[in-house]
């Protein structure tokens, strides 16, 4: 068995005649915080949507766990063999609380609610209870959603994700829109999910993307242009010359 927890083979998404992703592959490895970066357009919110089961390639696999071929597989049965995704907008229960939005995210999934007809109410409490203080929300349970910050709403969306228990998290965007002490916290908290979990990032922020990345894999008009720590993609020149262009000095000179 390889260390990889999804290999993603030569994939080829279309939407009616336009070709967003083609001959696209790349594995992802186990408990690291891998950035997908590329220019508008590059195919990145697409490839997430592949790996989640939204949108099925014309062609190619995405194995997960040397097994599962996700590409047959429904959107909830993907999450059931626990993928997590969390969209770039925030959509969470606004009139509810912290801690019943996250009541209501454990029922969502359909393993959990098997699991939980034999799991006692303790330990969804404490499942609950452990997410939010993760996310720095446990003092904040019994808050309606609407009076969080911004960034707040988008930790309690990330522990939603969480509290489902899965192995590989896809995220959109997630510090959109966050002042810079709520985008600094973020990154530590991806960190620390990452030391546990395997975290896929879409980002355009590359401050961000270079104070926290393990990997960074660029997109290019929906193929893979590189992939590789951050200091190998600032000085791959490809990079330079198609995506970064005049952005390259304001990349170095960030952080
Ligand atoms: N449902 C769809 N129907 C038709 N075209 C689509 C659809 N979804 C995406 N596209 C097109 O596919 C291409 C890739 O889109 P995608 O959203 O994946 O890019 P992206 O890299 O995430 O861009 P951005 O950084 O702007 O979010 C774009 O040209 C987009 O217009």
């Amino acid at each position: 068995m390889s260390a990889d927890v999804l290999q993603i083979n030569s994939i080829k998404v279309e939407f009616e005649r336009f070709i967003a992703i083609q001959d696209f592959s790349m594995a992802i490895q186990s408990r690291q915080l891998l950035f997908l970066i590329g220019p508008n357009g590059a195919g990145k919110t697409t490839l997430l949507d592949v790996i989640c089961g939204k949108v099925k390639p014309v062609s190619g696999e995405v194995v997960l766990n040397d097994t599962y071929n996700l590409v047959k597989y429904k959107e909830h049965q993907i999450v059931e063999l626990g993928i997590g995704r969390k969209f770039q907008a925030p959509s969470v229960f606004e009139q509810l609380t912290v801690q019943e939005n996250m009541e209501i995210a454990l029922k969502q999934s359909r393993r959990l609610w098997r699991l939980l007809r034999t799991r006692r109410a303790k330990e969804e409490q404490e499942t609950i209870a452990d997410r939010l203080a993760q996310m720095s929300l446990y003092e904040k349970k019994q808050q309606q959603a609407k009076a969080l910050s911004h960034g707040e709403k988008q930790w309690l969306e990330i522990a939603m994700v969480l509290a489902l228990e899965p192995h590989l998290i896809l995220l959109d965007e997630p510090v959109a829109g966050m002042s810079k002490g709520e985008t600094e916290k973020t990154g530590q908290l991806l960190k620390d999910i990452a030391t546990e979990k395997t975290v896929v990032v879409v980002e355009h922020d590359m401050h961000f993307v270079r104070s926290f990345a393990d990997r960074v894999t660029v997109m290019h008009e929906g193929r893979m242009l590189c992939d590789g720590s951050v200091e190998e993609i600032q000085n791959n020149p490809i990079v330079q010359q198609v995506y970064l262009g005049q952005r390259r000095e304001r990349m170095h000179a960030a952080g």
